[in-house]
């Protein structure tokens, strides 16, 4: 039987006739995805759902989705998915990453300029009759510093648009290094440089636990007086209350917003103020990105549910239909190691070189490398996948190098994958035993044998008596739960490293209490 899917937000019609031309049924029914209730109703009958921003998929409607295998965002932001709920279902999530990246930094520079020179206000007064000249006096974009919060694709093409009209670029991205920095022509800033200099200040970050409310009015206190404010990333990156307090006393000159905490925002006591420019997510909508997102989505999706085969999936590694069942475990591991240490680096990554020896050397490695720049990637950027992390990986200048041996050393296969960055290195090893499952086998060359948990404690300490006993206080006397224990240390009295699976995240009072021991120099929480 054909696979069916259901487009549930507007896209252009070339996605409709590529699911047909490739055999898939489709279902067009654009305003669907904004009747939670319909949603609910129809979804058990799809094998695939095709959406932009405004269809929400709750974990609700995951529970009812009981055919669905895959949902693909026409677009990039997918914070309108519940990732983690559809990966537990086994539901693919991909997304187009490139797609509309030229368009939304069009809008951002187009609201800046919109911003500037008051042309919405100044347009609606002379619609009405009126003849202001005195009422509109602007301020010039010539010489004047751009702050980009974020400076990933979208960040990156507005610091290119900005540097053309001659103004000065600063940019604030933990992840954005000082070589990709001087390509792209900008200056690297702390967050407090950007608030502090910056007569415009645009975001253009992926909305995380990390970047929410990252403006608030600590923030907005520190930017200079008659700063201009730009957001066509998403709502709730700006503190609205904090901004509209901030207009409302000139403090902030103006703020144009394309995206809002609560969309689609029909009524807003932002709306009250003149020097305040609005556009309802229109941040992707033209018609190139539009006819870009639907080909890809639909191509991807097509592909997926007839072949197998996975591309730009947020929750899955991506791989042929033929090798997908003996790569899946190292694609896992691969994806872990470079997970555990992406967690553990919190400042850019300059190289990483994943190392393969024994059987999985003969592998597709190349599957293997994504995966493991994936893992490493994703703590700080969110949304990248297999698929975009070499690229990503390469436009932030990090040196990637894959080395390969088929001769076998202690276990059947081993991973290594080592992160450097300008003030440290760090490997982590691990393998896949018989049972199929991923194991740590060693940490900056130090040997152990732990298994992956969903949240995990890792603490570097002295080889000093009393830290284990100590440590397992502190855990008891939290309630926190202990699965497993893993230690290891590079000689007597020496370096150690203590890897503790827990039933739970770890709270911040216990992270301190660990910290704050004697033997103790790191304590971090990492989860899988
Ligand atoms: N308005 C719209 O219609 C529209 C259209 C497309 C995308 N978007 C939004 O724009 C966002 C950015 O898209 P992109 O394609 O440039 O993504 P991207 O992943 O290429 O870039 C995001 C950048 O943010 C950086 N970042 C992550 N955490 C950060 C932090 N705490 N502080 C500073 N920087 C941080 C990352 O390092 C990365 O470089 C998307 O996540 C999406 O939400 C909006
Ligand atoms: O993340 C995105 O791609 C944008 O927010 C675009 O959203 P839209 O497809 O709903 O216009």
């Amino acid at each position: 039987m054909a696979p069916r899917v259901l487009v549930s937000d507007k896209l252009s019609e070339t996605a409709v006739q590529i699911f047909r031309d490739r055999g898939v049924e489709v279902d067009y029914l654009p305003d669907l995805g904004k009747d939670k209730d319909a949603l609910l109703a129809a979804i058990p009958n799809y094998d695939g759902l095709a959406i932009r921003s405004a269809t929400k998929v709750t974990p609700k409607i995951i529970a009812a989705a009981t055919k669905l295998k895959v949902i693909g965002r026409a677009g990039i932001g997918v914070d309108n998915v519940d990732i983690p709920a559809a990966t537990q279902r086994g539901i693919v999530v991909m997304n187009t990453p490139f797609g509309n990246a030229i368009t939304t930094a069009e809008h951002a520079i187009s609201m800046m300029m919109a911003l500037a020179r008051q042309i919405p206000e100044a347009n609606a007064s002379t619609h009405a009759g009126k003849w202001e000249k005195n009422r509109f006096m602007g301020v010039e974009l010539f010489n004047k510093t751009l702050g980009v919060i974020g400076c990933g694709n979208i960040g990156s093409i507005v610091a290119d648009r900005a540097l053309g009209l001659k103004m000065k670029v600063i940019a604030f991205d933990p992840f954005l290094s000082p070589e990709r920095a001087i390509e792209i022509g900008v200056e690297k800033v702390e967050l407090d440089e950007i608030f502090r200099r910056s007569d415009f200040i645009t975001l253009h970050t992926p909305l995380t636990e990390k970047t929410r409310n990252i403006i608030d009015a600590a923030a907005l206190a520190k930017c200079k007086k008659g700063v201009r404010i730009i957001n066509c990333a998403r709502g709730g990156l700006v503190v609205e209350d904090a901004l509209y307090d901030a207009l409302k006393s000139g403090h902030v000159a103006g703020a144009a917003l394309d995206v809002f905490e609560v969309e689609p925002a029909t009524s807003h006591k932002l709306f009250e103020l003149d020097n305040v420019v609005a556009t309802p997510h229109l941040g992707a909508s033209t018609g190139e990105a539009q006819e870009n997102v639907a080909l890809q989505v639909a191509e991807q999706m097509a592909d997926y549910l007839i072949s197998g085969a996975v591309s730009n999936a947020l929750n899955m590694p991506s791989i042929s239909a033929d090798e997908a069942p003996r790569l899946r475990p190292f694609i896992a591991v691969a994806e872990k190691l470079g997970s555990f240490a992406g967690q553990l680096t919190e400042e850019p990554v300059t190289g990483i070189v994943i190392e393969y020896a024994g059987d999985v050397g003969e592998m597709n490695t190349r599957a293997l490398t994504s995966a493991a720049l994936s893992g490493v990637l994703q703590p700080m950027l969110g949304t990248v996948n297999m698929v975009s992390a070499p690229v990503v990986a390469r436009e932030r200048g990090i040196k990637v190098d894959e080395v390969k041996q088929t001769q076998r050393g202690a276990y059947e296969t081993y991973i290594r994958l080592t992160v450097r960055t300008a003030h440290l290195e760090r490997s982590v090893a691990g393998t896949v035993f018989s049972d199929g499952k991923a194991r740590v086998i060693q940490i900056k060359g130090i040997d152990m044998e732990a298994e992956f948990g969903p949240h995990m404690l890792y603490v570097t300490n002295e080889d000093k008596p009393g830290f284990i006993g100590a440590l397992g206080t502190i855990l008891g006397n939290a309630g926190v739960n202990i699965a497993t224990f893993n230690l290891g240390r590079r000689a007597q009295g020496g370096e150690a490293i203590c890897l503790v699976s827990i039933d739970e995240a770890p709270p911040a009072e216990v992270l301190q209490a660990v910290a704050r021991l004697p033997q103790v120099k790191q304590a971090k929480p990492l989860a899988f």
